[in-house]
């Protein structure tokens, strides 16, 4: 009895010291205002349920309407600073002098390796991002990558016919990764891919899950998961070496990332080259922010467009017209014909904006930072949301309604601080540009080839963005 009293103290004791020491930290002068709540629990179950209700930026609003656009609240078992400040957040972005450094949940960083793009810093992080930013965006690859996209599409939409209903979330992730593991290591439609998706699928359940690693558990199985992919990885990483070492011939260009980091020499100096463990990890990380956020596009598109036929109309029409022109000169898409279509682009910028599939990014102070009269103490996270930004009046009249023709006035700025659904500063995402790229190959082959009618369904917003039903369609085909 006297124990159990005891133990029931000692908890209370350590709970209480625990909040007291985060309060303390957060006294200092300027640090944003807000709640930090009950420790450990914080805030988490109101922002959770936020994410689950149609208006994911409720339980933002309700406390920047309380402390002002910066504030600090205890979410996801952190105490944290949540900035829905454009501004603020660039600065955040910029990093300037390596102030801000990625810290995502636990569960996330026992599966990324510590050399991850996605975690690494510094010089090494400039290197990588400048070797892969650099082949992702070049002309070259994207003249190569689009046949290879447009069959992908167009075999995987004539399967479409038959399919009764058809789940546009499903079906546009199997074209998507078929075109991601091209990029990132040449590996075709065949046995390897298959593995390939199976183990990727595995070790993907692990990353938003309880971080404990015992037999058993979501992320240990996911791990063991990864362990196989490394090892398939590798050995496609080895067979390219060998192959690569046996060529003296002048090399062309690159053919995919496998190739972009085995060439990499930093400086000319060939016993600098980055080792093959190292390439095979990062191969696999990359196929983290490049798995999901492709086909989810895709499908909110599909989805905001159903809700909104007189911009489905207008995208059709434009559409229709490219394709009657390439029919009537019999010659082949080039990239830049599906990326000139202004109604199209414009399309897809306000389904990044509303969509917004990566909600926004955690970092870490490294040291005290003041940022427009805000103090972010050393060791404190940020997240700087986006989806505030995207979806606030002060930002975009009428934010909750897909108007594509918004862009026409304002114009594609893809860089401003208040429209960043691939991020910004070092750190902003490679994939870019083949990701537009892919989007306006598959609207523009869907459009000019089925009317579809949508089953209402809901977007729900946590962990990650995804359509409750899968977003079902009947599609029905065009005459020609
Ligand atoms: C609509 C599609 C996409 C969206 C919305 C998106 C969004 C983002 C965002 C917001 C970041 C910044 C994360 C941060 O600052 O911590 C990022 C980083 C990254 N993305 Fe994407 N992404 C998309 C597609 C892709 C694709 C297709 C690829 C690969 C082929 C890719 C590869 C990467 C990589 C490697 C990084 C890490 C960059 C670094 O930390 O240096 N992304 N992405």
């Amino acid at each position: 009895m006297i124990w159990g009293l005891g133990c029931w103290v000692l908890v209370g004791f350590l709970i209480g010291s625990f909040w007291y020491k985060e309060r303390k930290k957060t006294e200092k002068s300027g640090v944003p205002k807000g709640n930090s709540f009950w420790p450990l629990i914080g805030e988490t179950l109101d922002f959770i349920a936020c994410g689950y209700s149609s208006r994911p930026v409720g339980f933002m609003d309700k406390r920047k309407s309380l402390y002002g656009k910066v504030f600090k609240t205890h979410i996801l078992g952190k105490p944290i600073i949540v900035s829905t400040d454009p501004d603020v957040n660039k600065v955040v972005l910029q990093n300037h002098g390596n102030t801000f450094i990625p810290s995502y949940p636990k569960s996330i960083t026992d599966l990324l390796g510590k050399s991850s793009i996605l975690q690494m810093n510094g010089s090494l992080h400039k290197r990588v991002h400048g070797l892969i930013g650099g082949f992702l965006k070049s002309p070259l690859l994207k003249a190569r990558i689009t046949r290879d996209i447009e069959n992908s599409v167009k075999l995987s939409l004539a399967s479409w016919k038959d399919m009764h209903p058809v789940y546009v979330q499903e079906e546009t992730k199997k074209f998507t990764f078929e075109v991601l593991i091209r990029v990132l290591m040449s590996v075709g439609p065949g046995e390897d891919l298959d593995i390939l998706k199976r183990e990727f699928g595995e070790f993907i359940k692990g990353l938003i899950c309880l971080p404990i690693k015992v037999p058993g558990t979501r992320l240990y199985k996911s791990l063991k998961a990864k362990d196989r992919l490394l090892r398939m990885v590798r050995r496609i990483v080895e067979e390219r070496r060998m192959a690569m070492d046996g060529v003296t011939d002048e090399k062309g260009p690159a053919i995919d990332a496998v190739d972009v980091l085995l060439r990499d020499t930093n400086d000319s100096n060939e016993t600098q080259r980055l080792p093959l463990d190292f390439i095979s990890g990062n191969i696999i990380e990359m196929m983290i922010p490049g798995e999901d956020t492709v086909p989810m596009a895709m499908t909110l598109a599909v989805k905001f467009l159903s809700d909104c036929p007189v911009a489905l109309n207008r995208l059709v029409e434009e559409n229709l017209e490219l394709k009657r022109t390439k029919t009537h000169s019999c010659d082949d898409y080039a990239w830049t014909d599906y990326m000139s279509l202004p109604f199209t682009q414009n399309v897809i910028n306000e389904t990044l904006r509303m969509a917004n599939i990566i909600n926004g990014v955690w970092r870490k102070a490294l040291k005290d930072v003041e940022i427009k009269g805000y103090l972010i103490p050393q060791g404190w996270c940020v997240l700087a949301s986006f989806t505030s930004v995207h979806m606030d009046e002060e930002n975009y009249e009428n934010p909750y309604q897909f108007n594509p023709w918004r862009w026409e006035k304002t114009g594609t700025v893809i860089n401003s601080n208040s429209f960043t659904p691939f991020g910004g500063g070092q750190r902003m995402c490679p994939g870019l540009e083949l990701s537009r790229l892919e989007i306006s190959i598959f609207l523009h082959h869907l459009v000019t080839t089925y009317r579809w009618v949508a089953e209402k369904d809901d977007i729900i917003n946590f962990p990650t963005v995804k359509m409750r039903k899968k977003l079902p369609i009947t599609v029905t085909p065009i005459q020609p």
